[in-house]
């Protein structure tokens, strides 16, 4: 997902400045000579060059990353058109208030605005990176993330596509203590195949034709950060054996170098495939599924919580007003609507429900206006979808299919061995094709 890669980047009003107190902030860079004071009547300039205000040395900050200055009624961010973004709580922004409180992302870099003169406090225990819901599947899930986060391990983050996978990954990284440290996200589902090595790991230059300059592969770019692997299901096979050998090694090597680079990065993967079958049918390694998956987490579906339907729609009209520079009001008889229906899609296709209703239309938003294409079946007949046929063929392949079941049910190869008790390895033997 693609908090990244989204076609529209939000304006975002984080809260409500308060005059008081948002002209008298300061960011804490985490810095032994304390935090920076923002001056409300003056602009400064964020970035990486020599000549910014605000030098910030990191290789995810552009050189010309941000503005940060007061317009008379508080101090705002705005981006320049950087390369990896300017987030405030872990959303794209274009242009942001800032208020005490709010976490400010440049790049990979992360600060955090403080009210001047106040010594550098942990943030409240909100819902971390900006992630909202108060049904208790996804505050379980949060706990997890809390949990995780401060852990150096692996995590796999498995759920149907649009439900905040990215988010939860920059919530793992932002609550950890590699938060001073790079987010590199990755998208394996958008590389050609013949660029994976290139982008994972970099190139010398001239390491194939039209390598006129080398690049840094998203390892080396997320030391001592996280790299977050979206779509990891996606890694053709071949490159699958050399990622398991680079997160073994904690070494990478550049297409076309012979100089190892050694690497601390924690990793966080992604998929909304049912990556326990792929492996069952051998699609994907299973060495380097556990590799990849020493924590998981689900992340939920709408689906599975609607409650937080409602709240999620209040709080993306809040952000849509501040964009819009006009109000944006859904009626209850909207919410209500929005709360009974099934969303495929998930957050993301709810929000640009929101979106496309609250551009077109001026007044309060109703279910006709949210929902023109009318009423889609109720989330209640949502049927099994994906139960797994167990074909009627030879003795060798409704064996594996059978297996694959039990996968399937135990959620994980190790737990099914655990359930089979055979060794992961012997499962793993069982499942792969040729077995069969
Ligand atoms: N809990 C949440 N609260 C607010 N916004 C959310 C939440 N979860 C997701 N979003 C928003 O929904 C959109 C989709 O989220 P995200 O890209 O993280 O999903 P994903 O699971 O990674 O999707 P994909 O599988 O398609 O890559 C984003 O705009 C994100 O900001």
């Amino acid at each position: 997902m693609h908090a990244s890669s989204e076609a529209i980047t939000l304006h975002l009003h984080p809260r409500h400045p308060d005059p008081a107190r948002g002209l008298a902030l300061a960011l804490d860079l985490d810095r032994a000579s304390g935090p920076v004071v923002l001056d409300p009547a003056r602009l400064i300039l964020v970035g990486s060059a020599r000549s910014a205000d605000l030098r910030i040395d990191d290789p995810t900050v552009s050189a010309r990353h941000a503005r940060i200055g007061g317009d008379g009624h508080g101090i705002m961010v705005e981006d320049l058109g950087s390369t990896n973004g300017t987030y405030v709580d872990g959303v794209r922004v274009q242009r942001a208030w800032l208020t005490p409180g709010v976490r400010l992302g440049l790049g990979g870099f992360r600060a955090t605005v403080v009210a001047r003169d106040a010594s550098p406090r942990p943030r409240e225990r909100v819902n971390p990176s900006g992630m909202i819901g108060s049904s208790p599947v996804f505050q379980d899930m949060l706990a997890r993330l809390r949990k995780f986060a401060g852990l150096g391990q692996a995590v796999l983050l498995r759920g149907e596509t649009g439900t905040g996978k990215e988010l939860a990954a920059r919530a793992l990284h932002g609550e950890g203590p590699r938060a001073g440290g790079p987010f590199v996200a990755v998208n394996c589902g958008a590389i050609p195949e013949g660029l994976f090595e290139s982008e994972l790991f970099g190139h010398v230059r001239g390491a194939f034709t039209g390598a006129a300059r080398a690049h840094v592969g998203a390892f080396v770019r997320a030391h001592r950060g996280t790299l977050f692997l979206d779509e990891i299901a996606e890694l053709p096979f071949p490159l699958q054996a050399k990622l398991l050998r680079v997160l073994e090694t904690r070494r990478v090597v550049p297409v076309g170098g012979e100089q190892e680079q050694a690497i601390d990065v924690r990793v966080v993967s992604a998929t909304h495939q049912p990556i326990e079958r792929l492996v069952a049918e051998g699609r994907f390694r299973c060495d380097l599924y556990h590799r990849l998956s020493v924590l998981a987490v689900d992340v939920p579906g709408l689906g599975e919580r609607p409650d937080d339907i409602p709240e999620l729609l209040s709080h993306f009209a809040a952000e849509l007003a501040a964009e819009f520079g006009r109000p944006v009001q859904l009626t209850d008889e909207a919410l209500r609507a929005a709360r009974g229906r099934r969303f495929p899609g998930n957050i993301r296709e709810l929000r640009n429900a929101l979106l496309r209703a609250a551009a077109v239309h001026d007044g309060p938003l109703g279910p006709r206006e949210l929902f023109p294409a009318g009423p889609s079946a109720p989330a209640s007949t949502a049927g099994p979808t994906d139960a797994l046929a167990v074909p009627r063929g030879t003795y060798a392949a409704m064996h594996r299919s059978l297996l694959e079941l039990v996968v399937r049910e135990a959620g994980s190869i190790r737990k099914a061995a655990a359930r089979l008790d055979v060794p992961r390895s012997t499962l793993c033997a069982w499942l792969k094709p040729e077995a069969a």
